[in-house]
């Protein structure tokens, strides 16, 4: 049965090949709902294999998923609850904006009109404009418009704002917040850009080479991870450098931002990769 208490992605030991590649391996996961999720790693990390997963246009090769308590894209009623939208904003480049907002209240059964509408009313976008004659920045956000009026109850975005300027980044994430606080929708957020993700998420899955490296909400690893200069504290994991992983602050130590600490486990897993190939 389908409670609150249901996660919004709950994955065990979750693999998925591409003929001799292994993009992801050993994947548990487990978001709960409600959340702002940042997941980030460095290119080839399995980023974009996770989200294809968690949608369903993607199958596991081992272990399992489930995504608001079911199989990801096993059927329409599964499919109309999860928004998705694909690394570079897709966009039908030849139809306008009003093409768009009719093509998506056609496809979508719980397509919000009035919210489209607005949203598309507030970007100072011209419904006659062609998608194509966009900007990088108004196209993210139309796709952005069309993943949000379908009323779906997780939106995975993946990679979002890479191709915007710092001013369009901090606008189309501002946008994101205010209308996740109206909607109460989960999202799932790729990005390599870690400053970005601190802005708006609560959740973090940091991955690397194909494994998740870190995972949880946010003020629980902020609170477990310091920055020590010196030695190691008794009972403390080394993570990178200053960075350690102890349940209480050892005295003198600094507190981490979100940044530092997903470099911290990426740059681990990066040097833990060239020891294991040298
Ligand atoms: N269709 C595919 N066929 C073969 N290999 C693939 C395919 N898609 C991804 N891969 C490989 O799987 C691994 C993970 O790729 P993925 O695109 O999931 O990473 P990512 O973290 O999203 O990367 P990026 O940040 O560069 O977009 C990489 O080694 C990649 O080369």
């Amino acid at each position: 049965m389908i409670t609150e208490s249901t996660p919004v992605l709950e994955t065990e030991r979750l693999g998925k090949r591409y003929g001799h590649t292994a993009a992801l391996t050993d994947c548990t996961l487990r978001v709960p709902a409600g959340r702002i999720v940042g997941l980030v790693g460095p290119n080839g990390a399995g980023k974009s294999t996770l989200l294809g997963l968690t949608c369903g246009v993607l199958g596991p090769t081992t272990g399992s998923i489930e995504v608001l308590g079911n199989r990801p894209g096993g059927d329409a009623a599964q499919l109309a609850r999860v928004g998705f939208v694909a690394q570079d904003a897709p966009v039908y480049r030849g139809l306008s904006v009003a093409d768009h907002l009719r093509l998506g209240a056609r496809l979508n059964p719980r397509w919000d009109r009035s919210l489209a509408e607005r949203r598309v009313g507030s970007l100072g976008l011209d419904p006659a404009q062609k998608a194509g004659r966009l900007s990088g920045g108004q196209r993210a956000q139309l796709a952005l418009t069309i993943a949000a009026a379908k009323r779906a109850e997780l939106l995975i975005l993946d990679e979002p704002v890479a191709a915007l300027d710092p001013l369009a980044r901090r606008a189309f994430l501002r946008d994101l917040l205010a209308f996740v606080a109206e909607l109460g929708v989960s999202v799932v957020l790729s990005s390599h850009l870690l400053g970005d993700l601190e802005q708006v998420c609560d959740h973090l899955i940091v991955l690397a080479g194909g494994r998740v490296q870190l995972a949880g909400d946010v003020d629980d690893l902020l609170a477990v991870h310091h920055r020590v200069s010196g030695a190691l504290p008794a009972g403390a994991e080394r993570v990178h450098e200053e960075v350690v992983r102890c349940a209480a602050a050892p005295p003198g130590a600094r507190p981490v931002d979100l940044e530092e600490l997903g470099l911290a486990y990426m740059t681990r897993a990066a040097v833990a990769s060239i020891g294991g190939a040298a």
